[in-house]
């Protein structure tokens, strides 16, 4: 039996734009995505997802060539998880060279799932390595990263970045540009606070939202560089540690991705609610449309208005992770 877990991500700033070649910063947080797998002496793969609740019922289901999952009720859900597990198993078996392996595996996970946090990435970075491992090939954490980006950029239709798999594998605050990933090293301390109105969003149909924008309009295009030019700015403040002007980047970064149609109702809420409790900044995190907003604030006083504030659900603070995937 072979177990290893990796973080959640926050964005400090530039996802979307990162899909289109601009640089972003990703920073894994300390919730994990844990999972657990046992080889088989047969060709199958049977996954229970202790998240993955359908009406109250867990979802568990057994994948093989032609397989349908076993629940009756076969859902976008289902098939989702199903690309994320199946592609994950896909590469450690491609990666041990035994094309035939069976697992037996069990995914948990402290990521709520869909709500910007890098659920996807944390599961399928886990999942490979703890595979991989299983079958006594050992893949080093960049092996990791790079596998694992080729199974988000297949579940999300050809359009995904290299940021959420490459931060959930090597931990710590990352910054992404093209197929350049390098992890930046002395961070100032970045007080975040989370909340989650409880939702949220496809991340595939929000970034082919997005692209659908870009293509019609040139303005669209402009703000996809504009989010760029945030970041190369956001950097400068990082190295300056200059947390107060990171705080004000987010906030104009969280304005350009409204303009791109992936903020809602209740993120906006959230985002206004903690600037009025005196965040530095606040912003939406990930694919948006729904899910967590993150501040920077190192009071208490955005945790506790975030908890009062209608549509959300939960405010936590959440710790910079300097570890990314991991044996356990
Ligand atoms: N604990 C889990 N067990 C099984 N599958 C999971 C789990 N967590 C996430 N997933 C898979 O990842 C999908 C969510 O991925 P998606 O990319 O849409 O959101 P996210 O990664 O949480 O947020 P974002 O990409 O915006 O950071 C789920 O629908 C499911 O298929
Ligand atoms: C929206 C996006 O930029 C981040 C999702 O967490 C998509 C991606 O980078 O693949
Ligand atoms: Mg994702």
């Amino acid at each position: 039996m072979t177990v290893s877990s990796a973080p959640g991500k926050v964005y400090l700033f530039g996802e979307h734009a990162v899909v289109y070649g601009e640089p972003a910063v990703p920073c894994a947080i300390e919730r994990r995505a844990r999972v657990t797998v046992e080889a088989r002496d047969d060709d199958r793969l049977r996954v229970e997802a202790k998240d993955l609740t359908l009406d109250g019922f867990t979802v568990e289901y057994s994948s093989g060539a032609d397989e349908q999952p076993d629940v009756n009720v076969p859902t976008p859900l289902v098939e989702a998880a199903m690309g994320y597990v199946d592609g994950a198993i896909e590469q450690a078996r491609d990666a041990a060279d035994t094309p035939d392996a069976g697992f037996d595996m069990t995914v948990e996970s402290d990521i709520p799932l869909g709500a910007g946090l890098g659920s996807s990435a944390a599961v399928v970075v886990a999942a490979i390595d703890a595979a991989a491992r299983e079958l006594d090939c050992d893949l080093t954490t960049e092996e990791v990263a790079g596998r694992a980006y080729r199974v988000e950029h297949e579940v999300q239709d050809g359009q995904a970045s290299r940021a959420d798999t490459f931060c959930s594998a090597m931990g710590g605050a990352v910054r992404v540009e093209g197929d350049d990933c390098t992890r930046i090293d002395d961070v100032p301390n970045l007080p975040f606070v989370v909340g989650y109105d409880g939702g949220a969003g496809d991340t595939g149909e929000l970034v082919a939202g997005v692209r659908a924008l870009r293509d019609e309009y040139d303005f669209a295009a402009d703000t996809v560089e504009a989010i760029g030019d945030v970041v190369r700015e956001g950097e400068q403040a990082l190295a300056d540690d200059d947390v107060p002007s990171v705080g004000k980047l987010m906030n104009f970064d969280h304005g350009l991705l409204s303009a791109l149609g992936v903020s809602s109702r209740s993120l906006d809420a959230m985002v206004w609610a903690a600037r009025d409790a005196g965040a530095m900044g606040a912003k939406l995190t990930g694919a948006g449309g729904g899910g967590c907003i993150v501040a920077l604030d190192d009071t208490p006083a955005t945790e506790t208005a975030l908890s009062y504030t209608p549509g959300c659900e939960a405010a936590f603070r959440a710790e910079l992770d300097r570890e990314g995937v991991r044996a356990e």
